[in-house]
């Protein structure tokens, strides 16, 4: 059997007590499993609430169904929150760019953690992502040639063994992106380094979550879960863990309780993986050292406020007796914002340049070659970087927080203001990546929004799906931002310095914004139409900061004002890194079960 021997047929079956009990069984929950139960000396329980099926797929029963709530910035628009629902979590549904941040994020992290000697920084986080990822295969050579596609080996491990995570670099090819790959080298103010993963930005080559051999998806399923087989380790699937159990202020273990009811869940099948469900009722499992929440961060402060953890005046409203006042759980969402694409019309298709008949023939394509554009705002904006950020520098940090915000949530925002204005002089701090294909199209992200939006209980039915508003644009700097990524983009394909004439003839016509689109006044009224403001990355709902800045774990990812509660998933990010955020996610992951290990 592919899959584990860990898995319970049947949740009745799990113990009444493990040392740990982990709260999700995804990208986070099932790496900091692996590495707890690994020297048997621990029992371990991974409770999630998806089944386990292929992945890849965003079906019904793998996916979460949340929308956010209407975006006033943004016209009103709502958007989906999508989050994996599934053995694996979002790590079995992404779009496997596989990425890590700049330097300034990580160390941002630090200078966030309100400690002088912070190991959350970006050179001691280095040894975890070598250990949490290892190189599945650098591109084929001939396509390394044909693209001068260079990459950094020494930023991952050399690890062959199946039980691993594995970014590997396409061994596919698409001739179409080397003139815009040759413009943009030659372009004003775009850095080329060795590769993303040396924490830099510029144009560089993005390798997948991707097995090098099946060039089958590596995710936490794969890389964690997949052929383990321990005593000392169980998974319960289908199965929801409602709230943390406290006996006083330390936690003792969860409830939980079945997906389907079970007669419904005897219909859906028996097949494996698929837990009988006889028991139809609640329960509750004990954990003697800690309980730790992966349940990634749309649902790990629901999970908190359930369980009294969280802001005390919401609590009340839901009428869920307070454990601790904590205002920061579900405040400082952030996510990645996405610009539907800025389109441009060939007046005929580009001459692609010869194709090397040594390369692979176009069979053993799989994906693109993955080239991607990050710049800071220096490079994206030369005439305005410095102005914005004195004009972000120069709000003050309530300004568009809603009335009541709580003062510790504002003292954590106006340290994050400093860092991300000074970053935004950095030419090195991403505020925008860009994934190039071969044609006339840029959908550029914006990699560090402005405002922080929140996650909190659905008060009319607080089991239900959580409330999710990204507040996208509260802070009016990000549409000045993300316009002025439409202009770098303008003025690369079209503009006096363009450097993409020398390589292809061609005259160009805009298609999307349009040329109806000009001033900025005109650029941000088309952006609050159609600006999505999510790429679900949402990170930072239970923040790695002091607590008297908003913060919800404190450096040992250990909940504050409880005993023996923990956090490891994208909610700890003080602030969203400036990447794809699964690669973080495993780093983090596998330097919080060390944390774990060394204070069993
Ligand atoms: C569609 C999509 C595309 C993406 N594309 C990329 C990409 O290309 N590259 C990249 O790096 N990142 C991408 N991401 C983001 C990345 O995958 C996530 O940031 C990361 O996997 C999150 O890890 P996590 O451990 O925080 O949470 P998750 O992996 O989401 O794990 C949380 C787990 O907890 C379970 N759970 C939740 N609540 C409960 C409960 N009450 N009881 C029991 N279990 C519960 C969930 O079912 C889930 O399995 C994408 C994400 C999505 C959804």
């Amino acid at each position: 059997s592919p899959h584990s021997y860990s898995l319970l047929q049947d949740r009745d079956d799990a113990h009444d007590v493990y040392d740990y009990v982990v709260v999700g069984g995804g990208t986070a929950g099932l790496t900091v499993a692996d590495r707890l139960s690994e020297s048997g000396r621990y029992t371990v329980l991974a409770v999630e609430y998806g089944i386990l099926e292929p992945d890849g797929r965003r079906g019904r029963t793998n996916m979460y169904n949340i929308t956010s709530v209407p975006q006033v910035n943004l016209n009103n628009r709502t958007f989906p929150v999508d989050v994996g629902c599934i053995v694996g979590g979002s790590s079995a549904v992404n779009a496997q760019a596989f990425q890590r941040g700049t330097k300034r994020d990580y160390n941002n992290w630090a200078e966030l953690s309100g400690v002088n000697n912070s190991s959350w920084n970006w050179d001691d986080l280095q040894p975890y992502f070598r250990k949490a990822i290892q190189l599945g295969s650098g591109p084929h050579p001939d396509i390394a040639r044909f693209y001068n596609m260079t990459y950094n080996p020494g930023s991952y491990g050399t690890n062959t063994s199946k039980h691993s995570i594995f970014a590997t670099f396409s061994r596919g090819h698409s001739p179409a992106v080397i003139p815009l790959y040759q413009s943009l080298r030659e372009y004003p103010g775009v850095n080329i380094p060795i590769d993303h993963s040396v924490g830099a930005v510029g144009l560089a080559w993005t390798p997948r979550s991707m097995d090098p051999i099946s060039l089958n998806r590596s995710y936490s399923r794969t890389g964690h879960y997949d052929g383990l087989d321990r005593d000392n380790y169980h998974l319960i699937t289908a199965t929801r863990v409602e709230r943390v159990v406290f006996k006083g202020k330390t936690a003792d273990g969860v409830e939980i309780s079945p997906r389907w009811p079970a007669e419904d869940h005897e219909g859906k099948g028996k097949g494996k993986g698929r837990n009988k469900g006889k028991g139809n009722g609640k329960r509750i499992i004990k954990a003697r050292k800690e309980v730790i929440l992966s349940a990634g961060a749309i649902h790990t402060p629901q999970i908190l406020q359930l369980s009294g953890v969280g802001p005390a005046p919401l609590l009340k409203k839901a009428k869920i007796p307070v454990i601790v006042d904590l205002p920061g759980v579900g405040a400082n969402l952030q996510d990645h914002a996405y610009q539907p694409a800025l389109q441009f019309n060939w007046t005929s298709p580009p001459p692609h340049p010869e194709v090397n008949t040594t390369l692979p023939p176009a069979e053993t394509f799989v994906f693109g070659p993955g080239l991607n554009l990050m710049m800071g705002l220096p490079g994206i904006s030369p005439a305005r970087y410095q102005s914005l950020a004195a004009s972000y520098l120069a709000q003050s940090p309530d300004q568009f927080f809603p009335p009541g915000t709580h003062p510790t949530i504002i003292a954590g925002y106006a340290q994050q203001q400093r860092l991300y204005a000074a970053g935004m002089l950095d030419k090195d701090f991403a505020f925008s990546a860009t994934g190039m294909g071969g044609i006339p199209v840029a959908a550029p992200q914006l990699m560090h929004g402005l405002s922080r939006g929140t996650v909190t209980l659905n008060l009319t039915s607080p089991l239900s799906e959580p409330i999710v508003d990204y507040r996208f644009a509260s802070n009016p700097l990000d549409l000045e931002i993300v316009a002025e990524n439409i202009k770098f983009f303008r003025r690369f394909y079209t503009g006096p310095d363009s450097t993409l004439k020398q390589y292809v003839n061609l005259t160009l016509g805009e298609i999307q914004p349009g040329p109806g689109y000009k001033s900025d006044e005109e650029l941000k009224e088309w952006l609050r139409a159609n600006l999505v403001p999510s790429v679900f990355h949402p990170s930072g709902t239970a923040a790695k900061m002091p607590r008297e800045w908003g913060g919800v774990v404190g450096e040992g990812l250990e909940v504050y004002g409880v005993k023996r509660l923990s956090v490891v998933d994208t909610s700890i990010f003080p602030t969203i890194v400036g990447s794809t955020t699964s690669m973080t996610v495993y780093a983090a992951a596998e330097k919080a079960a060390d944390l774990i290990k060394e204070r069993a």
